[in-house]
């Protein structure tokens, strides 16, 4: 005869409350009999990917986490569309809004949060909805049939993955936000002004600084009135200003409440047999509001009720990563500085890179990433372990490489402990993924997807997941070809051929004809699709500079308080006394606050107002040094044979040749090359993108060199006899990586991703080297300098004359 099972009640369906009973039935499967009391018409689904069910990316069926064969399985009594209207805690029973009355012995309360509403006059109207819900979605979805504007009031995450998804479902959308900068909860201003600037380029707009006075309208909202006097039309207000635990039923119920149920470290509230998880539950102060805490929290009370041994809930740390395809956006512990800590901050205006840690005691305590977001997981791993990362910081803030996390060095992963969660969003551990390789074969993310559902929210995951199988699966992972953003799963290859094939000639086409899901484009494709339509269509194609970054629209480099920088071409950094009295004539009188010889000889005039640019530009009467964008930056040289006595060969003249021949060049990345007079080497040749060293009767050709953050040594592709040759080689080389890298990847990456056999091959016969070399010289022959072009046509002045406001991306 079986024992007698205790009842176990839940209230609330949703993703905190029902991960408890999961873990429940893996511990204990026979504890209890199991009620579910759900005031939603649905099975337990994951809200999370509401944001992606309205901007396209999953269908409602895809984001059910238990369909209702599981609840049968488990012989759970589900009642969905019943509200728990009131406890009676002396009697242990629960009564619904559809007269429902059921007995407890334990019950867990998991309601929730309710989104806040603003209590303006006039929010009762239609078409005034918050997002927290399958109907919020679907009322969003169907507005956007028969309506065309639309306002989002509050800019933080749900605000902008509301926006972004009603940008999607093709409404003109702004956000209106309280602050002078959205997710001001999440970043800093540096990283919150980049991610503006670039939902604003997806055709976001914004209202900062406004505080909404009144909903005006009829039956249905036609405006929004704000406290300046100001109004916006709109057809449909959707509010997301925060979210305030559902409390409600324990208030009711004498429970102890203050902003949440208050709860021990147990999830126990003052009630004996009476739990509460999830985002209605006050821990230690906190009421959390994303699901990794409310899944550790989950995890927990399972324990609890099925008698395991716990040390107990003790709070979290939390993370962000904001759902946005072709945004990366990541936040996590304290990133903001305070008395006792510091922050590291780097910025990369080219390629829209934003990092900062902030570290105290050694330690790291938050951090803030824009662009570039591959090592949030692990920097947040490194946080919630508290780390000591003395020594490190400049390794951290720059990149954690993804091999070093496998690597037997990194060793990161190997050494976690297999309880500890990879996926925050679905509450999967290192374990779960591990077994997922190990014993259920998984070979791919997507595989583990779909075996174990990490990595299938926010996808912060991702790289720890990709870690993971290298570590296990080695050399059996399938590495699945991605899109090249998130706007398309096109990879660079894909897209080029399409191109050719279709002979496609703007950005906009390309969009639109190889149906990307995001109609703007984003941060990440538009400037490379630019890239490959310049480099495809050299004679056609017009440069779409608004699919540039600043420093590229403008021809100089923006400085962090928003002068600029000039960099005069300086060929093979020779220059001559009269050359540098104009220099310095002109530095004086436009006053330029700092003068400085570059790594790459030649002299930058730092802190230039944009608009004073053009003239500057003007009276140097000297070529652009392109120090701001990816083309041919500089050719270093040693004195050579003209001056030295070790020297063999003329490396002034080498260099002087080449910059002449490539300058003005479009590459995927900045190329910077050197000539060295002889084998001691001392312009460094060996760790530039293309290297010349001379040797006895000639030269040797290196390539793939890089000496930023990671540091690489060039491969030797040939040895030539004749100046002739070396620019016959150079001219074959670039050209060839201009046509088979993908943008943005420096000539290190792309030798060592396609290997120095591939390219000598490619290169190998003479006439292959002389058709890339017509081909780079046709496209050199279209180019013009980009300063002069401005000095001498009015129009394009006038765009530097009148925006004299500083840019700060
Ligand atoms: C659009 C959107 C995107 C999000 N994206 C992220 C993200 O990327 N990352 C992240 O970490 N978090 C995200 N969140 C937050 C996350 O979804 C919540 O933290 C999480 O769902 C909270 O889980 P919960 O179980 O506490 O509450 P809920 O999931 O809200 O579940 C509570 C359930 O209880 C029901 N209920 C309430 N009262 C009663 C009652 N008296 N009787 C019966 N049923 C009742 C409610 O109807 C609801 O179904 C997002 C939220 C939204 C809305
Ligand atoms: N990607 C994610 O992790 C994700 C996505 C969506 C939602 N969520 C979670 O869902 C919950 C709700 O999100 P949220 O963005 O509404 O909450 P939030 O509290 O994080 O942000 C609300 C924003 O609204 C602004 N605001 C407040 N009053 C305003 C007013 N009167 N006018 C204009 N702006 C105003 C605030 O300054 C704030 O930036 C949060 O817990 C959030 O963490 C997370
Ligand atoms: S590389 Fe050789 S030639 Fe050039 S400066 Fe050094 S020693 Fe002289
Ligand atoms: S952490 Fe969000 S999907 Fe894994």
């Amino acid at each position: 005869m079986s024992a007698i099972r205790k009842k176990l009640i839940l209230v609330g369906n949703g993703m905190a409350g029902v991960r408890a009973i999961e873990h429940l039935l893996k511990l204990a499967p026979e504890a209890y009999e199991i009620t579910i009391f759900g005031s939603e018409p649905h099975p337990n689904y994951n809200r999370i990917m509401l944001s992606s069910v309205l901007a396209g990316g999953a269908s409602m069926d895809e984001i059910i986490i238990n369909d209702l064969e599981w609840y049968r399985s488990f012989n759970i009594t589900l009642y969905t569309g019943h509200t728990v209207t009131s406890i009676d805690t002396v009697e242990r029973k629960v009564y619904t809004d559809k007269g429902i009355e059921a007995r407890y012995d334990e019950l867990i309360l998991a309601t929730g949060s309710n989104p806040f509403m603003l209590p303006l006059p006039g929010a009762e109207k239609e078409g005034v909805i918050a997002f927290r819900d399958i109907k919020d979605t679907r009322i969003m979805q169907e507005t956007s049939q028969k309506y065309k504007k639309a306002l989002v009031i509050g800019g933080g995450l749900l605000g902008l993955e509301a926006a972004r998804g009603l940008l999607h479902l093709g409404m003109e959308v702004s956000v209106v936000h309280i602050h002078d900068y959205i997710m001001e909860r999440q970043l800093d201003e540096a990283a919150s002004v980049m991610l503006r600037k670039e939902l604003e380029e997806q055709g976001m707009k914004f209202l900062l600084k406004k505080q909404s006075e009144a909903i005006l309208g009829k039956k249905r909202v036609k405006g929004l009135l704000f406290t300046d006097g100001e109004v916006a039309e709109t057809d449909l207000i959707v509010m997301a200003v925060g979210i305030k635990p559902n409390i409600e039923l324990a208030r009711k119920s004498s429970i102890k409440i203050n902003r949440g149920i208050i709860v021990n470290d147990y999830l126990e509230t003052n009630i004996p047999g009476i739990y509460a998880v999830g985002e209605c539950a006050e821990h230690r102060g906190i009421a959390y509001g994303l699901v990794a805490p409310l899944y550790e929290q989950g995890a927990v009370l399972a324990k609890r009720l099925a008698g395991v041994p716990t040390e107990g809930y003790t709070g979290s740390i939390t993370s962000t990563k904001l759902k946005v395809s072709g945004v990366d956006v990541f936040s996590a512990g304290q990133f903001t500085e305070q008395p006792g800590s510091r922050a590291l901050r780097y910025q990369d205006e080219i390629d829209g890179v934003y990092k900062k840690l902030v570290i105290q005691d050694d330690k790291l305590i938050g951090a803030v990433l824009f662009g570039d977001t591959n090592d949030g997981a692990q920097l947040f791993s490194m946080i919630k372990k508290s780390e000591n990362i003395k020594g490190k910081e400049k390794e951290l803030l720059l990149g954690i490489s993804g091999d070093a996390l496998a690597s037997p060095k990194g060793n990161r992963l190997e050494g976690m402990a297999d309880d500890e969660i990879i996926c925050g969003c679905n509450g999967v551990s290192k374990g779960a993924i591990a077994e997922a390789i190990q014993s259920g074969g998984c070979t791919s993310v997507g595989q583990i997807k779909a075996c174990t559902k990490a990595s299938a929210s926010c996808g912060g995951c991702k790289p720890l997941v990709e870690g993971l199988l290298q570590l296990y699966a080695g050399d059996h992972v399938v590495t699945v070809k991605e899109g090249i953003c998130g706007c398309t799963t096109l990879g660079r290859d894909e897209i080029v051929a399409e191109i050719k094939r279709m002979e496609l000639k703007t950005v906009k086409e390309v969009i639109n004809v190889l149906d990307w899901s995001n109609e703007e484009g984003c941060a990440k494709c538009r400037p490379s699709l630019n890239y490959y339509l310049g480099m495809l269509w050299p004679e056609e194609y017009v440069d779409e500079k608004e699919s540039r970054y600043t420093n590229e629209r403008y021809h100089a480099n923006i400085q962090k308080d928003g002068t600029y920088s000039v960099v005069p071409r300086i060929y093979g950094g020779v220059t001559s006394p009269a050359e540098l009295i104009k220099i310095a004539e002109v530095a004086a009188k436009f006053e330029v606050p700092l003068v400085k010889f570059t790594g790459g000889q030649r002299l930058d005039l730092l802190g230039v107002k944009k608009e004073d640019l053009p003239k500057m530009w003007e009276e140097l009467d000297m070529a652009s040094g392109h120090a701001y964008g990816k083309t041919l930056r500089t050719v270093k040289t040693c004195v050579g044979s003209t001056y030295c006595r070790f020297g063999t060969q003329d490396a002034l003249g080498m260099g002087i040749r080449l910059e002449k021949a490539f300058e003005r060049l479009n590459t995927p990345g900045k190329v910077k090359l050197a000539v060295s007079g002889c084998p001691r080497n001392c312009a460094e040749a060996t760790i530039k993108d293309f290297g010349v060293v001379a040797i006895d009767g000639g030269w040797e050709l290196h390539i793939g060199g890089n000496g930023g953050v990671h540091v690489r040594a060039t491969d030797l592709l040939c040895v030539v006899k004749t100046d002739d040759e070396v620019l016959e080689w150079a001219s074959a080389f670039l050209q060839y990586y201009r046509e088979n890298a993908g943008w943005n990847e420096r000539t290190a990456q792309w030798v060592e991703r396609v290997g120095l056999d591939s390219i000598k091959q490619a290169l190998e016969l003479k006439e292959e080297r002389l058709a890339l070399q017509e081909r780079i010289q046709k496209t050199l022959s279209l180019t013009t300098d980009p300063w002069k072009q401005i000095v001498n046509e009015p129009e394009l002045r006038k765009n530097f004359e009148e925006l004299s406001q500083p840019e700060t991306v």
